[in-house]
């Protein structure tokens, strides 16, 4: 996959403000943390976001601690932040816990 085009900062933020507790971390990173039920649920939720990393071939800083999952995305080869990172934002807010 080509390497998608480093967005602007107004682009930036007018694609942050569509997305539900992600913010900027530094002018290429974007942050979310969940909180999940429990440290299995959290491990649980890790393993399908790996799925989804894997399929858009987009890998995100991921930290675990206890049960909350911090979850930080960048585009590396652009140096900056892309539409794959708010793609991937989209979709890690849709991976369900466990019933
Ligand atoms: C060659 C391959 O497409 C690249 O190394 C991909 C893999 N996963 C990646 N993940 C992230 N977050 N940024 C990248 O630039 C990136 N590049």
């Amino acid at each position: 996959m080509a390497a998608a085009n480093k967005l602007s900062y107004d682009q930036v933020a007018v694609k942050l403000a569509g997305l539900n507790g992600w913010n900027l971390r530094d002018e290429r990173t974007i942050e979310k943390t969940y909180e999940c039920r429990d440290f299995k649920t959290a491990i649980d939720f890790v393993r399908r976001v790996a799925d989804v990393a894997e399929s858009l071939n987009h890998h995100p800083f991921i930290k675990v601690d206890d049960r909350r999952v911090t979850m930080q995305l960048s585009t590396h080869d652009a140096g900056g932040l892309t539409d794959l990172d708010f793609t991937s934002a989209v979709q890690y807010d849709g991976v369900l816990p466990v019933a």
